[in-house]
């Protein structure tokens, strides 16, 4: 049955052809149109097992004969073929991109039905394969793939830890001892609340715990919860579920909790959380799940949080503006980073590691320092601390050529603090948990820093001061890494 000529008008329009002897005409045409045409076609049956593969196909996929295909499930031939999902939905999927080995081909997928319209099966055509038709759009499609491979594994390392609790550095009393209280918050797995000063290092220290923990290999995610306006940081830190919102947020958004999930999650300027969200986040502590914004479901999660403030948390729990229970939900370990101020020995060693990591970081050559600026940087208040010692340093290795006296520091530094009194070294406390040889160890390498504070980085004096040689005095500035500078 075909349609005749008797069958079109003078427009060559058909006419008077019923839409079931046109279908019954059509069909078998388009079917071999498209058989013909395509790079291969395949059939399967209700069980999504091959039924049919023309030669075409076969061959692309490298069977000599197609016969030896008929009766295979199809992902044993085909391993990612999507059939299956067609015979099982009876939704077509018209057009999409199939992996084959190191190729990708641009398929069709259409169910197949009976006369009483029952699902038998499914057809599978190859419209393209990658070599012959769509090499450009393949390796831009190839290119962007890697593209956005190399972004999640940036994101993933991004999001990995990068310092160690051995990067703090710092051999004061006061270091020591918040490194000893960090390395075993790392043992546990409570809520840490990290107290501190600006630019103390307490998200270092925080990715130092996180790096120690048994959550090594899961996430480190951190949030400064200052830092985004007050109305967004629900959505942020819970997030929010498809559809709740128009615009942006229509997909819905993953919050921070869900995507430190097998990890940690820093929470920086805790103090400056919503009220209102203060609740939420001690249900997700207490529960271990989230309910992002607009969704009436629950997720669990695996975070631990870690916590941190520079402002008098107290304080606010007094005047009402911080939940107590949270607080106490938050302090189960606390630790307190001490100010630069407070630990003033370990200024040079701090110096000389981020003169370091700077060169490291610009590839230019570490700063040389003088001796009359190692003693002006170690006579400073460093009210921003660390940070404000980093920035410092970074700011004078790019404007100057290499070498940092006390003239030039001088107007670098806003208001300097002339070196007059040696910088009091914070007392070492005996410890009954810490070796006799360690707790010496410690005593002399602040005795060393304190000595070359007091002499103004002038090593021979420093020496002298001692009671050792000069030679004597290199020899333990090595071993106790606080090498040569300036
Ligand atoms: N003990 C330390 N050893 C080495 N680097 C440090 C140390 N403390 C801080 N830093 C460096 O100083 C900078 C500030 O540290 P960090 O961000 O951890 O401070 P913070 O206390 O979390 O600051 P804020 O409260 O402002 O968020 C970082 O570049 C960090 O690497």
């Amino acid at each position: 049955m075909a349609i005749s000529r008797d069958d079109l008008d003078q427009h060559g329009l058909i006419i008077g052809v019923s839409p079931e002897r046109f279908r019954a005409v059509a069909m078998p045409l388009l079917f071999d149109h498209l058989n013909a045409q395509c790079e291969g076609t395949i059939a399967v049956n209700r069980q999504a097992r091959i039924v049919w593969i023309n030669d075409k196909y076969a061959q692309k996929v490298g069977i000599a004969d197609p016969r030896t295909a008929l009766g295979k499930e199809i992902e044993e031939v085909l391993p990612a073929s999507r059939l299956r999902e067609v015979v099982e939905s009876g939704q077509p999927s018209m057009l999409d991109l199939m992996a084959f080995g190191s190729e990708h081909f641009v398929v069709t997928r259409i169910p197949l039905r009976d006369e009483d319209g029952t699902l038998v099966g499914a057809l599978g055509f190859v419209l393209f394969d990658r070599a012959r038709h769509l090499k450009p759009l393949m390796a831009k499609y190839n290119n962007l793939q890697s593209q956005l491979l190399a972004t999640q594994h940036e994101l993933a390392k991004a999001r990995r830890a990068r310092y160690t609790i051995a990067g703090f550095i710092g051999a004061s009393a006061a270091a020591s001892e918040v490194k000893r209280q960090a390395r075993r918050a790392a043992q546990l797995d409570a809520t840490v609340l990290i107290r501190g000063e600006t630019g103390t290092g307490k998200e270092l220290l925080a990715q130092g715990i996180h790096n120690l923990s048994p959550r090594a290999n899961g996430p480190f995610v951190a949030v400064n919860v200052a830092a985004i306006p007050e109305t967004l940081v629900e959505a942020e830190l819970f997030g929010t579920a498809p559809g709740a919102f128009t615009g942006a947020e229509r997909k819905g958004r993953i919050g921070k909790f869900e995507v430190a999930n097998g990890g940690t999650l820093f929470l920086d300027e805790i103090g400056d959380l919503p009220l209102p969200l203060q609740a939420k986040l001690l249900r997700v502590l207490q529960e271990q799940e989230v309910e992002p914004l607009g969704s009436n479901q629950v997720k669990p999660l695996n975070v631990r949080v870690i916590a941190a403030t520079h402002i008098d948390l107290e304080a606010k729990v007094a005047a009402g503006q911080f939940r107590d229970d949270l607080y106490y939900r938050l302090n189960v370990l606390a630790l307190r980073v001490p100010p630069l101020r407070e630990r003033a020995s370990d200024i040079p060693a701090l110096i000389e590691h981020l003169l370091d990591d700077l060169a490291n970081r610009s590839g230019l050559a570490p700063l040389e320092l003088t001796d009359d600026a190692l003693a002006l940087l170690c006579a400073q208040p460093w009210r921003g601390n660390v940070r404000e010692l980093r920035n410092l340093l970074e700011r004078a290795q790019l404007a100057l050529d290499g070498r940092l006296d006390g003239e030039t520091l001088r107007g670098l530094l806003v208001d300097p603090v002339a070196p007059s009194e040696p910088v009091p070294v914070a007392p070492v406390m005996a410890s009954p948990t810490r070796t006799l040889a360690e707790q010496l160890a410690q005593v002399e390498r602040q005795a060393l820093q304190a000595a070359l504070t007091a002499a103004a980085g002038n090593r021979q004096q420093a020496a002298e001061r001692l009671g050792i040689s000069r030679a004597g005095f290199y020899a333990k500035l090595a071993q106790h890494g606080l090498g040569r500078r300036g």
